[in-house]
Parts: C-alpha cells; sequence; structure tokens
C-alpha cells in the first residue's frame, strides 16, 4: 500500500504499479469468484474478472432477462452459469451484486451457502451499514470485504475494452482468514480499477448515498431542469436552451474539466465567462449547501435507506421506475435532447 498526498492530505492507495494484474491472479489462482447478480455491475465485473484470467462463474435466476442476458455474454448453463444458490456453493469468493433490494430477500439464501474461510464480497457498504433494516450479518469465520467502482458497471467494462479504468474504493469490515487485504485488492485490480483508494464500509455508503443523491444524479438532472426552464420561459427556443444546458457541459466543457480541472476549463473560455462564473460560483455554493447538508443527514439517520428499501422491494417497482423515467425521456428538455444527439457530425 503506498501513501499518496491528495491536495495536502495523505491517503492509503493501491496502484496497478504496486499490485499488478499477474500478481492478482496469482493471488486467487485457487479461488472460484462467484459473481451473484447480473444487473449492472455484475456484467462489468464478472466479464472484466474473466477477460483478466480469474476463475469466474455467474449466479443468477433462471427465467429472468438478466439470465439470458448471461446466456448472450458466453456464460455456459451449468459450467459458468447457475442459480443463487448453487453459484454460491460453488464460490470461495462470493461478489455480492444483487440490487440492494434483492440482497435482503436472498440473504437467508446465500448465508446458508457460506463456508468458513470463504469472502463475502460487496460493491456498496448498504447491506452491511444499514443491517437493523437488511438483517445482512454475516458469520464471523467468512471475510467480508468491498471494491466499489466509482461508476456504472457500464463504463466500467466500456472503460476496459478500451484499455481504461474506473477507480474504486476498497474496505475490509471483517478478516477472518488473515487473507482478506490480499483478497480485496486483487479482486480491485481484476475488476479493472485504475487505483484503489482506502475506505470503510460506512463512509461508502454515506458518501456514495450522497453523491448519486447529490452532483453526480439528482441535483445534475435538477440544475438542468431549473436553468432550461428559465431559459424558456423567457423566450429561447428549445435547441438555444438545451445546448446552452445540456450538450455544451457534456460535449465541450466537462471533458476539459476531466483532462485538466477546473481551472484549466475557465482559463480556455472567454474572460467575460471567466468573470461572471466566478461571481456566481459563490451564489450557487450558498444556495445549494442547506441542500447537501439535509441530503446528508438523511443518508446518516438511514432515512434514505428506508425509504429505497421500501419502495425497491414492490412487486411494481420496475414498472413505476419505467413511467418515471418515461416522464424525464419525454419531457421537451430531454425530447430536445434526442434530436440534438442525432445532429451530432459523428451521429451523421
Ligand atoms: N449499477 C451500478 O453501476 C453500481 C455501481 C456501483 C455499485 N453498485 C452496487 O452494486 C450492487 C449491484 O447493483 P446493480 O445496479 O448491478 O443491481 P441491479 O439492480 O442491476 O440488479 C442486479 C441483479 O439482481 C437481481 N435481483 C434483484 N432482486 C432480486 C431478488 N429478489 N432475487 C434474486 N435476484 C434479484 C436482478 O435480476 C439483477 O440481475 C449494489 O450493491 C449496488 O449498490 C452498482
Ligand atoms: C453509478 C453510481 C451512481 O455511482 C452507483 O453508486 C449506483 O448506485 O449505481
Ligand atoms: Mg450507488
Ligand atoms: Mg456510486
Amino acid at each position: 500500500m503506498a501513501k499518496l498526498n491528495f491536495g495536502g492530505v495523505e491517503e492509503n492507495v493501491v496502484t496497478r504499479d504496486e499490485f499488478p494484474l499477474d500478481k492478482a491472479v496469482k493471488t486467487l489462482k485457487d479461488e472460484t469468484i462467484a459473481v451473484i447478480g447480473y444487473g449492472v455491475q455484475g456484467p462489468g465485473q464478472a466479464l472484466n474478472l474473466k477477460d483478466n484470467g480469474f476463475n469466474v462463474i455467474v449466479g443468477q435466476r433462471k427465467n429472468s432477462k438478466t439470465w439470458d442476458k448471461a446466456v448472450a455474454d458466453g456464460w455456459v448453463s451449468g459450467e459458468t452459469l447457475f442459480e443463487v444458490e448453487e453459484a454460491a456453493k460453488r464460490g470461495t469468493i462470493i461478489q455480492y451484486l444483487l440490487s440492494d433490494a434483492g440482497q435482503i430477500a436472498q440473504w437467508e439464501t446465500v448465508k446458508k451457502q457460506l463456508n468458513p474461510g470463504d469472502a463475502l464480497y460487496f460493491s456498496h457498504g448498504f447491506g452491511i451499514t444499514y443491517k437493523d433494516q437488511t438483517g445482512i450479518v454475516p458469520p464471523k469465520d467468512v471475510d467480508v470485504i468491498l471494491v466499489a467502482p466509482k461508476g456504472s458497471g457500464t463504463s466500467l467494462r466500456r472503460l476496459f475494452v478500451e484499455g481504461k479504468g474506473l477507480n474504486s474504493s476498497y474496505a475490509i469490515f471483517q478478516d477472518a482468514t488473515g487473507k482478506a487485504y490480499d483478497r480485496v485488492v486483487a479482486l480491485g485490480i481484476g475488476v479493472g480499477s485504475g487505483y484503489l483508494f482506502e475506505t470503510d464500509f460506512q463512509k461508502e455508503v454515506y458518501s456514495d448515498l450522497t453523491g448519486e443523491r447529490g452532483i453526480l444524479m439528482g441535483a445534475l438532472a435538477g440544475v438542468f431542469e431549473a436553468q432550461y426552464e428559465v431559459l424558456r420561459k423567457n423566450g429561447h427556443s428549445p435547441s438555444e436552451a438545451f445546448n446552452e444546458t445540456v450538450e455544451e457541459l457534456t460535449q465541450s466543457l466537462m471533458p476539459l474539466v476531466a483532462e485538466n480541472g477546473m481551472d484549466w476549463m475557465y482559463a480556455n473560455c472567454s474572460t467575460t465567462a471567466q468573470r461572471g462564473a466566478l461571481d456566481w460560483r459563490h451564489k450557487f455554493r450558498e444556495a445549494t449547501l442547506p441542500v447537501f447538508d439535509d441530503l446528508y443527514e438523511s443518508v446518516k439517520t438511514g432515512e434514505e435507506a428506508r425509504v429505497t428499501i421500501k419502495t425497491n422491494e414492490k412487486e411494481d417497482y420496475r414498472e413505476k421506475l419505467e413511467e418515471e423515467l418515461k416522464e424525464i425521456r419525454e419531457s421537451e428538455l430531454w425530447q430536445t435532447g434526442a434530436q440534438v444527439r442525432k445532429l451530432r457530425p459523428e451521429n451523421n
């Protein structure tokens, strides 16, 4: 583990140089990694691990869309693809990648298949941290570890195929075998992480729930809608409002931020834009800070977990979700987006 300086603060991190892939493969050469769940993270992690030379099997409910997806991705029923219980039985490392609500529903089944010395792996601190709500309390004789890729499983796979990688956090909740560190780091490198930063289960879930409800998804969608609405009600066309709100951000300015930071993006805009953005930045910060404080509190008290579990465990969850996504998809803002995407030169 290396200590690296992040803006003046030292952190424990693991890089691919320090823990190369061949070391990771060697570390887990006698293990069978059972990836349970083939939704979004499951395919990304299972395929990256397989392509990196690890022994991987997949566990998934039969007669489901995601079972068919696993077959289409090359997993073979009875050889590398099994029902959840059978895969958990065969695995020495159980990667528990059902949806967080699915993990609660399947816990008794999976728990029965954990043998002393196995490792139980999560990509979220949810089940363990909110154990009073989830009932997920692992036996004392298994390792309990976490690798949480900081991004969608779709990006994890896409970036891997392009020879790039997402960063992940890692954590150890329980080290029953004395091998938990080597196992978690080997898995983190194996799923295709860029570098791994240290966390614990509670910090992972608090930051992750804040991030996705905040700037990564919730706040992003909300501020897009607010600015678009102001431009539209002041007589701007959908094209003008969308380009000035979303398209320019994703196509021009965010790639510059990703490449060289916020100041560099500012430096590559006009002095007019710089002056205004530098002034208005403070106002937006002050306006949103109380909302972020509320959000963090709601995560910390377990309220966000309660709402999530309650809605996700309903039978018609997927249908209700589709209704809400449809409302977004069919709004003028995102219909304009669909049209604008078609007009990008590379899509012509
Ligand atoms: N989606 C992401 O990109 C992402 C990113 C980082 C971490 N995570 C974490 O990874 C884990 C998996 O998330 P996901 O988004 O891939 O999950 P998902 O919602 O895509 O579901 C994964 C699988 O769970 C199965 N499932 C759901 N309920 C079930 C039940 N009751 N019984 C049996 N199977 C059931 C589904 O068939 C599906 O194959 C979660 O802990 C999540 O927080 C996800
Ligand atoms: C991809 C995200 C938002 O980072 C993840 O946390 C999730 O829950 O899907
Ligand atoms: Mg999340
Ligand atoms: Mg996340």
